[in-house]
């Protein structure tokens, strides 16, 4: 699908139109999932709402035991929600047993069948669905050629190295040629190197289906940012926050996507005023601009005097010397040398307790107690409402 009609597909997933676009590929509609029951209950997705358009991909991410798992388990038909409902494109899945509902699912421990060869693997579900004999060998030739695996249909399992074995469970799920591709935590059993290679992969694969909507869940969000039309960030069950990769880095519209997406510095700040998306506020006591982003649904009312949060990425962050005009007095609080940078904690003069993280390239040795200026250059400093202001 060219990236316009997808944009198009996006937007009438959000909002739910129909006319002449398609239905989401994907719709969650207030699901709610317990494991347990009564007091001991555990509330592992809580009015869980998300729709995925047609060829998009969408991952959720979030901290561990945030319900990530949970959400696609209840797209996928592993865990029955108490309340609510999961579509796929018009039809209601909610009550279909798993094997009916034709998606395609990758999860993190490849979970091949360890007696059957790679091909008989990849076959697996072509079988049960019951696709003609004929139609099988150059279906499953098809799907270990998309990941690059043609030459192993004969080996078994444990034969394969774990990325190895990772693809071929990745070809068994487009085997069946799904239109939804449900992916939990591919690339978290492998190591950092072959992670890095394997998400290449998955970029050439998601151009290679532009048709296909996926839904992918990791806790890394750099895998996130690499694969994902939009993010859906998740905490504590509930759906925090979902936007374009781009936009929520950009200008997080909380302080948990802030700080999740990036691990941006927080400083509490207050609103001097606010012109149009640009805002003069006060750190400290020290006048600063900053963006002052609207949300796309909803409005944030940036009024002068009340207290917000500034944002700002440890890169975007300027050290100076202290005393150039117009900069943050700070000390330097701690440092830790990280090859081509060094990440420096800097505590600013008129708020001590809240240290930021700075990025300086190379290895800076600069001892603690030096005194620096701080400066956020236009642009690196974002408003984010408090936890728990309205909206
Ligand atoms: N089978 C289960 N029985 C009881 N509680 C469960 C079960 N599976 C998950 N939970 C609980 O539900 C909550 C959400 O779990 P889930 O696996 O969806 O989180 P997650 O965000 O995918 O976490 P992770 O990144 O660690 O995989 C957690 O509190 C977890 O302990």
């Amino acid at each position: 699908m060219a990236r316009l009609s997808l944009r198009r597909a996006i937007d009438s997933a959000d909002t739910g139109t129909r006319g002449d676009v398609t239905a989401p590929a994907i719709t969650f509609d207030r699901v709610n999932v317990a494991y347990g029951r009564g007091r001991g209950a555990t509330r592992a997705l809580i009015d869980f709402n998300l729709r995925v358009a047609p060829g998009e991909t969408v991952a959720l991410l979030g901290p561990s035991g945030s319900g990530k798992s949970t959400a696609l388990k209840a797209l996928a038909g592993f865990v029955r929600p108490v309340s609510g409902g999961v579509r796929l494109g018009e039809r209601d899945v909610t009550d279909l047993p798993p094997a009916r509902r034709g998606l395609g699912v990758v999860v993190q421990s490849y979970a091949l069948f360890p007696h059957l060869r790679v091909a008989e693997n990849v076959a697996f579900g072509l079988r049960s669905q019951r696709v003609p004999r004929a139609e099988i060998g150059g279906r499953v030739s098809d799907a270990l050629a998309m990941v690059g695996m043609s030459a192993y249909g004969k080996r078994f399992p444990r034969e394969l190295s774990g990325g190895q074995q990772q693809r071929v469970a990745i070809a068994r799920a487009l085997a069946i040629r799904p239109g939804v591709l449900l992916l939990d935590e591919p690339l978290a059993a492998l190591d950092v190197k072959l992670r890095e290679s394997m998400l290449t992969e998955l970029q050439q694969l998601r151009a290679a289906l532009p048709d296909t909507a996926m839904l992918y869940v990791t806790h890394d969000q750099s895998e996130a940012l690499a694969l994902a039309d939009r993010i859906a960030v998740m905490r504590d069950a509930r759906l925090v926050d979902v936007d374009t990769a781009e936009n929520l880095w950009k200008r997080p519209p909380s302080s948990f996507t802030a700080a999740f997406l990036g691990g941006a510095n927080l400083l509490p700040c207050t609103v001097t005023r606010v012109i149009g998306t640009s805002a003069l506020v006060s750190v400290g006591g020290t006048p600063v601009t900053a963006l002052a982003p609207q949300p796309a649904i909803g409005r944030t009312d940036w009024e002068s005097d009340s207290g917000a949060l500034l944002c700002i990425r440890p890169h975007a962050v300027t050290l100076t010397s202290p005393s150039e005009r117009g900069t943050l007095a700070a000390r330097v609080v701690g440092g830790v040398w990280r090859g081509s940078t060094t990440r420096l904690s800097v505590a600013l003069v008129g708020l001590p307790e809240y240290p930021i993280d700075v990025d300086v390239p190379g290895h800076d040795e600069r001892p603690v107690g030096t005194a620096v200026g701080v400066r956020f250059p236009d642009g690196g400093a974002v408003l984010v409402p408090e936890p728990g202001s309205a909206s």
